[in-house]
């Protein structure tokens, strides 16, 4: 059966292009050691860079929003360009601005990153479950819709995450077990709409055989794992939909656009050989 929507676009993007999803993280310190000054028409230069590098190249990017909207109005605007200029080129866009609010207000994020008059519109955008699952609605409407995806944060990378991801709920599952669970649900139609976010840094912990949705997975590189690691952390059902992601590990092989794209692919190919 011919998988619709997100899950179409999705797995015809990994096929041709291989699972490594590329952060374009423009940190202070990749600035610098870029030759680039910190400030917005520095991270505009970097997004330029990135754009002829990745977008040609890479199955999804990951732009990290944080790192633009330091600058402003003028980081937006660079944001926009890159978003625009990878998803020309034929990578999936991720914008990771893990939002999450009421769900009036979670409809205004929804406009801005996954409606396509937004100068902002993506392919997909991160979000935070903690104000309920139910809050992402939205979103989760929207990209339903329009074959789009929203990554639904449930085990996170960092250390810091367990305390609340781990917890028990009333019924003995975990909190991050139960965003699995709701996750699976909405994807039960087959679209793929919902993605989660599981690090790649450890054992998850998780069943994710139901989920039948792309799962984000940060912390390649700077933060410790290697493409090594990944059979180990995924080791079931979910190894055929997990994207393992890297930003400062491949972004520090910058600013040459030739380094820069043979780095993705030496790490790609890696964790294609991983994964098998
Ligand atoms: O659990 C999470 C969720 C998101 N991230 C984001 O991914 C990149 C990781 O950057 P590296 O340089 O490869 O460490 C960054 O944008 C994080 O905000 C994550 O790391 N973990």
């Amino acid at each position: 059966m011919t998988e619709p929507g997100y899950a179409t676009r999705y797995r015809d993007a990994v096929a041709a292009r291989g699972r490594l999803c590329a952060g374009i993280d423009p940190h202070p310190p990749l600035l610098e050691k870029w030759g680039l000054p910190v400030s917005a028409a520095g991270v505009a230069r970097f997004g330029e860079i990135c754009v002829e590098a990745l977008g040609p190249a890479a199955s999804v990017v990951k732009p990290q929003v944080a790192f633009f909207e330091a600058f402003g109005s003028a980081g937006i605007a660079a944001l926009e360009s890159v978003i625009a200029g990878c998803r020309a080129a034929g990578a999936l866009v991720i914008a990771d601005a893990k939002r999450g609010d009421i769900g009036s207000t979670m409809a205004a994020y929804t406009t801005a990153w996954l409606d396509d008059e937004s100068p902002l519109c993506a392919d997909s955008v991160t979000a935070s479950p903690y104000l309920g699952f139910g809050s992402l609605s939205p979103a989760l409407d929207k990209a339903g819709a329009t074959g789009r995806a929203v990554y639904v944060l449930a085990r996170t990378s960092n250390p810091e995450g367990a305390e609340l991801q781990r917890a028990q709920r009333g019924d003995g599952a975990s909190v991050a077990q139960g965003i699995v669970d709701a996750a699976a649900a909405v994807n039960a139609d087959g679209r793929a709409t919902v993605g989660l976010v599981v690090g790649a840094t450890r054992a998850h912990g998780l069943d994710l055989s139901a989920l039948r949705g792309s799962i984000l997975s940060p912390g390649l590189g700077a933060q410790g794992a290697t493409p090594a690691d990944l059979p180990e952390v995924f080791a079931g059902a979910d190894r055929d939909w997990v994207l393992p992601a890297s930003s400062r590990g491949l972004l520090a092989q910058g600013p040459d656009v030739g380094a820069l794209r043979a780095a993705y692919e030496r790490v790609r190919d890696e964790v294609e050989a991983a994964l098998g």
